[in-house]
């Protein structure tokens, strides 16, 4: 069996299994209360631990997006809409399981550290150690119109605030000694005060005296993920984070982001072999091109263009900016940077790596929608896949695969069909390691 770093990492992201008309896919959410009832999330995640995977993710963003200046679209569509906060559902999931590990999402530029460092931190009591905090500066206008701003605070303001963030949460998290809590039923002494440390943090952004009053959690500093694909999120990913959450294009296209964040590891003065990547992707079990057609049949029924054009514009933080569907993806980009109006760069450049100068906004979002399942194939062809990505992307890390028809056969299958042929070739789990997720994932 390989080691623990040779292993092939898998999440499934659950973010938007209810929205972007995934839940009215055939057959999807059938049987189950509709969202906001912990029902199907219960069962995912007992399948997602029969399955051996690392741990759920829930991305999050707290805003209702405008496209076209309205929210009508948004709203009628259910495009990335209705949002619930994640965090209690990650409770109520970790109750029914034992080593699946939850990745969950809090934004660094509408949240205080002291409140994100208190939540991570007990949340790692309450799921005995398998929690991950994705740490994101937010790149949805109308997320910054709940939290008292006009639009989107400036990205490099965003990132300023996120380093400093991350400074306040070392502090807290190391404020309070792993052997500090006695309980001492004799003497009815709960801690050695002298193991307990205020900070008095004072910066630009935050003034914070500590400590964090939990208790030491299991994994001490839950692990920590981030998403930013920029330079300055790939800084602080490179500083800060266990795990990078990462889209590319093709099997160089990883390559070339893993070496990206190598050098800005190394820049840093950071290990690179620190920092795994997971390539976000969708999926789909197929057992062969028939069903493969008919799979795609099925979604384009799902995606209208007009649902693509909403999801797009949200995607890209567009706002009020109305794209014509026609137009071409690299000059509605070139325009959209000169008037300073996308907040969401590293989606841009992704999308510019992935499209010619003629590739229509209709086609792209169709490709990226309908067509663009990385991992679309028999379980021996997916498996082939992520065997091949995550040689060529330096092996460390995974792939986090986003059920894209049908909830929870999606799931299931993958469960039951790809997870057999990656244990077969040594590439995945047989057994979980570990009880925490920073155990399971990192093996330490
Ligand atoms: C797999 C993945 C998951 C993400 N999850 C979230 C999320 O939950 N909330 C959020 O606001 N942004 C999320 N992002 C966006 C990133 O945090 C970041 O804002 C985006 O990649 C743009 O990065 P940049 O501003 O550094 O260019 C995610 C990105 C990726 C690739």
């Amino acid at each position: 069996m390989a080691s623990n770093q040779q292993h092939i990492k898998l999440i499934c992201d659950l973010s938007l299994i209810h929205s972007n008309a995934k839940w009215r896919y055939p057959g999807s959410w059938e049987n189950y209360p509709k969202y906001g009832d912990p029902a199907l999330y219960l069962d995912i995640a007992r399948m997602l631990e029969r399955g051996k995977f690392d741990g759920a993710f829930f991305a999050d963003v707290a805003g209702t997006p405008m496209v076209n200046g309205s929210m009508k679209d948004t709203v009628e569509l259910g495009v990335a809409w209705p949002r619930h906060d994640p965090i209690p559902m990650v409770s109520a999931m970790s109750v029914v399981t034992e080593r699946l590990g939850f990745v969950t999402t809090m934004s660094m530029t509408y949240n205080h550290p002291f409140h994100a460092a208190r939540m991570m931190a007990s949340l790692d009591h309450v799921t005995r150690g398998r929690v991950a905090f994705n740490a994101v500066v937010s790149g949805f206008p109308q997320e910054g119109q709940n939290y008292g701003y006009d639009t989107i605070p400036d990205h490099e303001w965003r990132y300023d605030r996120a380093a400093e963030f991350q400074q306040v949460l070392t502090k807290l998290f190391a404020s309070i000694e792993p052997d500090a809590m006695l309980w001492d039923q004799e003497t009815g002494i709960v801690a050695d005060a002298s193991k307990v440390h205020r900070i008095d943090h004072e910066g630009e952004h935050f003034k914070v005296m500590g400590p964090l009053p939990v208790a030491p959690s299991p994994q001490g500093r839950p692990m920590q993920v981030m998403a930013g694909q920029s330079d300055s999120g790939m800084r602080l990913a490179a500083t800060y984070a266990d795990l990078q959450f990462a889209g590319a294009n093709g099997h160089a296209g990883k390559g070339k982001h893993r070496a990206r964040l190598d050098e800005m590891c190394r820049s840093v003065g950071r290990d690179p072999d620190d920092v795994g990547i997971v390539w976000a992707g969708s999926f789909d079990v197929v057992s062969g091109p028939a069903e493969e057609d008919e799979i795609r049949r099925k979604l384009r029924e799902q995606y209208s263009d007009r649902l693509l054009h909403v999801f797009l514009s949200q995607w890209w933080g567009l706002d009020g900016y109305e794209i014509d569907p026609d137009a071409y993806v690299h000059d509605v980009i070139a325009e959209v940077r000169g008037a300073g109006i996308a907040p969401n760069w590293g989606y841009l450049d992704m999308a510019m790596t992935a499209t010619t100068p003629t590739t229509s906004i209709r086609d792209y979002a169709r490709e990226w929608l309908v067509y663009g399942a990385e991992y679309i194939g028999t379980p021996e062809q997916i498996a082939d896949y992520m065997e091949e990505a995550f040689h060529a992307s330096g092996a460390n890390g995974g792939f986090m695969i986003a059920p894209r028809s049908g909830v929870p056969a999606g799931i299931e299958r993958f469960v039951d069909e790809v997870i057999p042929v990656l244990q077969r070739r040594g590439l995945f789990r047989t057994e979980y390691s570990g009880a925490t997720l920073r155990e399971n994932f990192k093996g330490r």
